[in-house]
């Protein structure tokens, strides 16, 4: 049997590109041998990993089953695709990419329904004047019910929807929809309002761990690998690397821990300083710098910040042996 780590990626979508551009950035590229048609592939130079091409929720199903053992797909589909997320998936991070909100969103021409109050009222007026439930067109089922039973509506039906969703009210299928939205786009050309209190979920690609795959040595191995470098491209991101060279150089970057969350990797060399330094905090902390005798200070952006202790790792080692 293979003792490869199996990562799933989309393969089509809207997720897709976007995430082969996160390996990338990671110095992961991910290899399509045979082209888009190959739904097996490779990370270049990096033995020990199989790559799944499926889509996003395919790899929500999968990750659930424990037949891959990393995951790229959306939060919205974790959640609708699997029952007890929690036990079974750990969210490694998020991508920052595919962002989109599942929304409950009503005919703008209700003007007296903004929230899902409201719309238990409305579900209870539909009973008593046709005798009829409110219908709910989506493909967000499994989310649907858990958000209306928060909210304590019973009384409405779903009318199983696989695409234009937005389009149910006006060609009377439904009253009202729960789907994703992204710009809001689609529900202004299609009359649609969101219910104040009807965000259900925030959504964005995460990377996420099988917590019932099997993590034997050589795939925990290659996810320490993996997270290892992601950790590396994210931290980098997060920081600019400042450089000067100062009398007080220590003490200096000693303050500047405090004062701008910096860190001093190298620790300070007589009087050459190097500090990273949150991307927000780098112009006040350069002028702070010159302030206190610096003259040439350059900030440069960094690729990888490969640390002795990696959060990623570290949380998902926390969490095998559960699933
Ligand atoms: N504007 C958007 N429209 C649709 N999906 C979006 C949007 N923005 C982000 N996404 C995310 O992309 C993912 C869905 O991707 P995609 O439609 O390719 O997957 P799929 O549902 O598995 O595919 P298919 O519908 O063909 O079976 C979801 O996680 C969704 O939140
Ligand atoms: O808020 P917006 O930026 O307008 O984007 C949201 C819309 O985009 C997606 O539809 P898609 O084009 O993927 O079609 P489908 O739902 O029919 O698959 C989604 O299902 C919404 O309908
Ligand atoms: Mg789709």
């Amino acid at each position: 049997m293979s003792r490869d780590l199996i990562l799933a990626v989309p393969s089509k979508g809207r997720l897709q590109e976007n995430a082969a551009a996160f390996f990338a950035r990671a110095g992961l590229k991910l290899e399509q041998p045979g082209g888009a048609r190959n739904y097996r592939g490779r990370i270049k130079g990096l033995d020990g990993v199989e790559i799944a091409f499926l889509s996003a929720s395919e790899i929500a199903r999968e990750l659930a089953a424990g037949n891959v053992h990393f995951g790229v797909t959306g939060l919205d589909l974790v959640y609708e695709t699997v029952a007890e997320p929690d036990t079974c998936l750990h969210l490694v991070t998020p991508l920052g990419f595919g962002h989109a909100d599942v929304v409950v969103a009503v005919p703008k021409a209700w003007i007296d329904v903004s929230t899902m109050s409201d719309l238990s009222d409305v579900a209870q007026d539909m009973r008593a004047s046709s005798g009829r439930a409110m219908r709910v067109a989506t493909k967000y089922i499994r989310t649907t019910r858990a958000f209306f039973a928060e909210n304590g509506i019973a009384d409405y039906r779903i009318v199983e929807s696989l695409g234009a969703t937005e389009g149910a009210p006006a060609s009377g299928v439904a009253e009202l929809i729960v789907d994703i939205t992204t710009t809001g786009a689609t529900l202004v050309a299609n009359n649609l309002k969101i219910l104040s209190d009807g965000v259900i979920r925030r959504s964005q690609a995460h990377l996420v761990a099988a917590l019932r795959a099997p993590w034997d040595e050589e795939p925990l191995a290659a996810a320490r690998t993996i997270l290892d470098r992601i950790a590396a491209e994210a931290r980098a991101g997060q920081i600019r690397e400042i450089r000067t060279t100062v009398a007080r150089a220590a003490m200096l970057g000693h303050d500047a821990v405090s004062r701008f969350g910096a860190t001093v990797p190298f620790g300070a060399q007589g009087s050459n300083l190097v500090l990273h330094c949150p991307v927000d905090e780098v112009y006040p902390c350069v002028v702070w710098l010159r302030e206190n005798g610096a003259e040439t200070v350059t900030v440069s952006s960094v690729d990888y910040v490969f640390e002795a202790t990696n959060p990623l790792f570290a949380g998902l080692k926390g969490r095998i042996g559960e699933g």
